[in-house]
């Protein structure tokens, strides 16, 4: 088993290109099985998650080529609706290939996806959404069986801003008879990427990145380029390491835009943030300061996937902060780990109160879920002594070259 050893205490400094979306290369790539042509996919990140989409597509029968770091994908060759459990359950984001498979070949059988632990996480929005389209959905010992003769546009009122559901929808809605209109729609960067790649392949979305997504329904799709978007909670993760370490970090290829909570975030925290472009650059505060009140929310909201990197921030800072998740049912297994470290945090079920101490101390602890695993990094390029953070799959699963970059900033981290 893999494991991250960290002797804390380096300040980081230098530059950082961000890699490709994670949340929005899943949706794509799954979203190329609809037209069953070609497309040409660029700024693929190097990630296990990447690696278990490709496995599922490869086995439905799909032709990928790698070249220089875009995937040249024929999904014209997929002859199979059955989705391999084992690797349906390693991934939540198998499940969007379900609206896909439906609107291709009218039908899948898949099991419930899996994922990180952070809570439930039900697919009834999914369902309820594709059942009103006309999908037929039988649900038995985990596995579902989704059949239809062609599914119908129609207007959907989701419950919650669900991104999976949106995008599930969308998928479904591309080539269905007529027009759909999702109200209280996910308004994530992620959906406005997923609606640039299918827009360019033929398909009639408006409203991306609102909370009203219009889909006209045609008659097919074509194969094309595209290129995936940079991604925002890789970047956030960095800045905090800026602002951890007293460091100063320039990242680039970033989208300013998209990263705009976490910005006014870490300007509360006393760090110095400055935007040129496509750039960004963060110096970390002497003082690192508390937070009064951080509350996670579907975008453009405080984004839950940087909730555990800031509680490591948090934990070191100067005065007390709650955190409010409101997204995730039990997004704080980081929190015990953190303790471990010294930190001094209260959970009280989806509320954290942290009290920053002046130090965290190395020790042994384990990567629960992705993002938390990445803060007890971040814990540990601080912390006083040696940090050794097992477990480290969950981190691979949406960090490329996590090590690789926080070395080349300067840290003194390597993967045994
Ligand atoms: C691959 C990907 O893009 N993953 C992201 C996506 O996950 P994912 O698409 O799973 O997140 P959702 O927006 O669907 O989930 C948000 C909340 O809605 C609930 N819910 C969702 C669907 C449903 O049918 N019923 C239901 O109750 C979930 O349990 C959760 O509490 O958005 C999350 C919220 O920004 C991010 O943390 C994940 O990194
Ligand atoms: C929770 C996350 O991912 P997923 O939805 O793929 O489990 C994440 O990226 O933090």
């Amino acid at each position: 088993m893999e494991k991250y050893i960290i002797h804390g205490g380096n300040r980081l400094t230098g530059e950082i290109k961000i890699t490709g979306a994670k949340n929005s290369v899943l949706p794509i790539l799954a979203a190329t099985v609809v037209s069953g042509k070609t497309s040409h996919i660029f700024n693929i990140p190097k990630l296990k998650d990447v690696e278990i989409m490709t496995a599922i597509l490869t086995h439905i029968g799909a032709k990928i080529n790698e070249e220089n770091g875009s995937f040249i994908i024929d999904t014209g060759p997929i002859d199979k609706i059955h989705l391999p459990e084992e690797l349906v359950r390693e991934m939540r984001s198998s499940i969007i290939l379900m609206g896909a498979l439906l609107a291709r070949f009218g039908e899948v059988k898949v099991s419930y996806p899996g994922g990180c632990e952070i809570g439930p996480r039900p697919i009834d929005l999914h369902l309820k959404s594709l059942r009103q389209m006309g999908a037929i959905i039988e649900e038995s010992h985990g596995f579902l069986h989704c059949k239809t003769t062609g599914l119908k546009g129609c207007d959907i009122q989701l419950d919650y801003p669900s991104v999976g559901a949106t995008e599930n929808i969308i998928l479904g809605a591309v080539t269905a008879k007529g027009t759909t209109i999702i109200r209280n729609a996910a308004r994530e960067p992620e959906i406005i990427d997923l609606q640039n790649y299918l827009n360019k392949a033929g398909a009639k979305i408006k409203g991306c990145g609102s909370n009203i997504i219009v889909i006209e329904g045609v008659e097919s799709l074509d194969g094309c380029a595209h290129r995936i978007i940079p991604d925002r909670i890789v970047a956030g993760t960095y800045m905090v390491a800026a602002a951890m370490t007293r460091g100063e970090i320039i990242l680039k290829d970033v989208v300013v835009e998209h990263l705009q909570s976490i910005v006014a975030k870490l300007r509360e925290t006393g760090s110095v943030v400055s935007t040129n472009k496509d750039k960004i650059r963060v110096i970390g505060p002497k003082t690192i300061n508390s937070i009064e009140v951080l509350q996670t929310l579907p975008f453009p909201g405080f984004p839950t996937d940087m909730q555990a990197q800031f509680m490591s921030l948090l934990s070191i800072s100067e005065g007390t902060s709650i955190i409010n998740e409101t997204v995730f049912e039990n997004r704080f297994k980081h929190a015990e780990e953190l303790t471990r470290m010294g930190a001094n945090i209260k959970t009280f079920g989806k509320v954290a109160v942290v009290r920053g101490i002046k130090e965290l101390t190395g020790a042994k602890v384990y990567a629960k879920d992705l993002r938390g695993g990445a803060a007890l990094v971040l814990g540990g390029l601080v912390a006083d002594g040696t940090t050794e953070v097992e477990n480290i799959y969950h981190i691979k699963r949406g960090y490329e070259n996590f090590h690789i970059n926080l070395q080349s900033l300067g840290a003194d981290i390597s993967c045994i």
